[in-house]
C-alpha cells in the first residue's frame, strides 16, 4: 500500500503528444533544456474522488464522496474518474465503490472511470455501471509490487484479462505507467522501461496512456 505523502503528478498522454514528446527530447539533446512543440491541446483526468482521497485513514462518508464528484461533474470537467474497484483490504477507502457508482449523477458528456487491477475488479466494475476502466501498472518492480502484489511482467498478463474482458463488453480501458521518472524505492527509472509497459498495454488495446511522475520528481529537460 503506498503512503499518504507520495506526492503525484501525471501527465495524460496520447500516441501524437508521446511522439512529441521524442522529438522534442531529441531537438533538445546537447542543449540547455527547453520545452518546445508544446501539444495543441490537453486533457484534464480529475482523479480527485479516487487517488486525492485513496489514502485519507478517515473514512470519508460516501454521501460526501457522491456529492463531490456531483459537483465535479457540473464544474465543466469531462472525465472525473471515480472510485476504484481494488481490494478493500488495501485501500480501505475505496470499500463502498459500488454505492459510488450507484449513486452519482450522470452527467450527459462527462465519463466516470474506475480502476480495476483485475478481472474480479472488472466484474464488479461492469456490474456496478462502469462504462470505463483504468488499469494500472507501473515501470518501476518495486512499486509495482507494493501497490498491485504482483512484479510487472505478471501485473501485465492480469491486465490482458481485463482488457480482453472489457472489449467483450465495448468498455473502455485506460493504461496508467506509474513511477516513469523516479520510483520512491527503486530510485531513478530507465526510459526503456516506461516505454517497454506503455508500449505493451498500447498493444493490449488501452486507447490511452497516462505516463505518471507519481512522486514529482521530473522537470521539463527531463
Ligand atoms: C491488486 C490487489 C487486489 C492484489 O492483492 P492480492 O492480495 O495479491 O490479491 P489476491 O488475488 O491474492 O486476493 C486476495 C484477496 O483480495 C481480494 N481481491 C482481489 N482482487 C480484488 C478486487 N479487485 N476487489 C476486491 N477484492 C479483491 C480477493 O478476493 C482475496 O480476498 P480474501 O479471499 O482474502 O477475502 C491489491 O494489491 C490491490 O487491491 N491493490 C490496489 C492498490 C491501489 O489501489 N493503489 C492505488 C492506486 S494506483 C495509483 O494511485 C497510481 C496512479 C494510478 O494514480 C498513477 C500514478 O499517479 O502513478
Amino acid at each position: 500500500m503506498l503512503g499518504s505523502t507520495i506526492a503525484r503528478r501525471a501527465l495524460t498522454t496520447s500516441a501524437q503528444s508521446v511522439r512529441l514528446a521524442a522529438a522534442t527530447a531529441a531537438s533538445n539533446a546537447g542543449s540547455a533544456p527547453r520545452v518546445r512543440n508544446l501539444p495543441s491541446h490537453v486533457k484534464i483526468v480529475e482523479v480527485g474522488p479516487r487517488d486525492g482521497l485513496q489514502n485519507e485513514k478517515q473514512l470519508v462518508p460516501t454521501a460526501a464522496k457522491v456529492n463531490l464528484i456531483n459537483q465535479l461533474s457540473h464544474s465543466g470537467l469531462k472525465v472525473v474518474e471515480t472510485t476504484s474497484f481494488v481490494s478493500p483490504k488495501w485501500i480501505p477507502q475505496m470499500a463502498d465503490h459500488a454505492e459510488v457508482m450507484a449513486s452519482i449523477e450522470r452527467v450527459p458528456g462527462v465519463s466516470y472511470p474506475v480502476l480495476t487491477p483485475n478481472i474480479q475488479g472488472f466484474e464488479a466494475a461492469l456490474a456496478a455501471g462502469a462504462k470505463e476502466v483504468a488499469i494500472f501498472g507501473a515501470a518501476s518492480e518495486a512499486f509495482s509490487k507494493k501497490n498491485i502484489n504482483a512484479t510487472i511482467d505478471e501485473s501485465l498478463k492480469k491486465f490482458q484479462v481485463v482488457v480482453d474482458a472489457a472489449k467483450k463488453h465495448d468498455i473502455a480501458v485506460r493504461g496508467y505507467v506509474s513511477c516513469v521518472i523516479g520510483c520512491p524505492f527503486d530510485g531513478a527509472i530507465d526510459p526503456a522501461v516506461v516505454a517497454r509497459v506503455a508500449k505493451k498495454l498500447a498493444d493490449m488495446g488501452c486507447y490511452e496512456i497516462s505516463l505518471g511522475d507519481t512522486i514529482g520528481v521530473g522537470t521539463p529537460g527531463e
